[in-house]
């Protein structure tokens, strides 16, 4: 069974003006991480990627409503009681969020902020074991057990990431879902920051669902990569595979805008892409990418694409992405195509 299997997710946010302004954000997502498996989200800005972050734990606004299925080892966390589903946030499934300094509270040391998981949802029960273990977490994540007592703006940028991974890892949870947790911070610290998560990966064996606007970041950090347009996965695969080899033009253009990082060998300048994504509460009709894409044809106009086979373990919602030809199995009794007995 997968640890996290999201099925056909829906979110709608409603609009004050009623059916017409509503914003389809996220529009029938497939999904599948497998246990101690990183797969990486990718997409431009209002994509839907934090959208679908925030429902896998229910944290979106009342105004969100959502369908399908989030599995979590086979339980759906949209159907959850409220009890079981505070159970299962922190516990067994954490997040990272962007901006590490908007989601530590400023008036307090980060040490205690670290160690409120622990005490509200973990097995620590004494002050002096959590003390510990804050002790303990904040050098797992190559901080000084002494910064346990400052507060947050007394940490850089880096250092306030690395609390919040943290907190995330407090509890031992076994999925971690991080939204941007490298976005406001530099290129070296970003760097850090990711050695950091992919160490702490490999050491842990937790699953992670990384998100981030950058496909080169995801191709290094993460085994599978998901890269998604308008609300949809418009292509999903391995993540090196996706990264050099994109199939649907968009994945295609968005690997095209960044720099190839680790490949000398690779001359290619990066590219931008023209125009911009469409407004969610006002899709064209077909395929949702069809304004800003090269290949589009007057039949894009009419079908809107699901995802589909492009390839080994590999999937695209594209009618220019002709699936591979399957092996064909000669039928029982019918000799094979080439073979002696076959030509005459
Ligand atoms: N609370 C909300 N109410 C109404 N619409 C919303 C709400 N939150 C997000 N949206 C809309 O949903 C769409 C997806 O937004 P979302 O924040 O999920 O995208 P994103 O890919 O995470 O963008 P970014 O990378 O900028 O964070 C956008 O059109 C956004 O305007």
């Amino acid at each position: 069974m997968s640890h996290l299997d999201i099925r056909d997710l829906t979110v709608t946010y409603r609009g004050a003006g009623g059916a017409d302004s509503a914003v389809p954000a996220v529009r029938g997502v497939d999904l599948t991480v497998p246990h101690a498996g990183t797969v990486g989200v990718a997409g431009e800005s209002g994509c839907g990627k934090s959208t679908l972050a925030l429902a896998l734990l229910r944290l979106l606004p009342k105004t969100a409503a959502l369908n399908g299925q989030i599995l979590l080892d086979g339980e759906d966390v949209l159907t959850m009681k409220w009890g079981r589903l505070r159970a299962v946030r922190w516990a067994a499934t954490s997040i990272v969020f962007q901006g590490a300094m908007h989601s530590l509270n400023p008036v307090r040391r980060v040490g205690e902020q670290i160690a409120e998981p622990l005490l509200l949802h973990g097995t620590t029960a004494s002050a002096a074991e959590a003390r510990e273990r804050v002790a303990a977490l904040l050098r797992q994540v190559g901080l000084p057990q002494q910064r346990a007592g400052a507060y947050p703006h007394e940490l850089s940028g880096g250092q306030r990431q690395r609390v919040m991974i943290a907190m995330a890892l407090a509890c031992e949870p076994e999925l971690i879902i991080a939204d941007e947790p490298t976005t406001a911070l530099d290129v070296m610290t970003q760097a850090q920051i990711l050695r950091l998560i992919a160490g702490l990966v490999d050491e842990t064996g937790v699953s992670m669902v990384l998100i981030s606007h950058d496909l080169s970041v995801l191709a290094h950090t993460c085994d599978r990569l998901a890269v998604m347009y308008a609300g949809r996965i418009v292509e999903e695969g391995p993540a090196r595979e996706v990264y050099t080899d994109a199939r649907h033009p968009y994945a295609a253009a968005l690997s095209g805008a960044f720099p190839r990082i680790g490949d000398p060998a690779s001359r290619r300048r990066p590219r931008g892409l023209a125009g911009d994504p469409p407004d969610p509460a006002a899709l064209p009709a077909g395929c949702a990418f069809r304004p800003r894409c090269e290949r589009a044809q007057p039949c894009c106009a009419r079908i809107d694409p699901v995802l589909w086979p492009a390839g080994t373990h590999r999937s695209a919602a594209c009618v220019h992405v002709v699936p591979e030809a399957p092996a064909v199995e000669p039928a029982v009794g019918e000799p094979a195509v080439g073979s002696e007995e076959g030509r005459w």
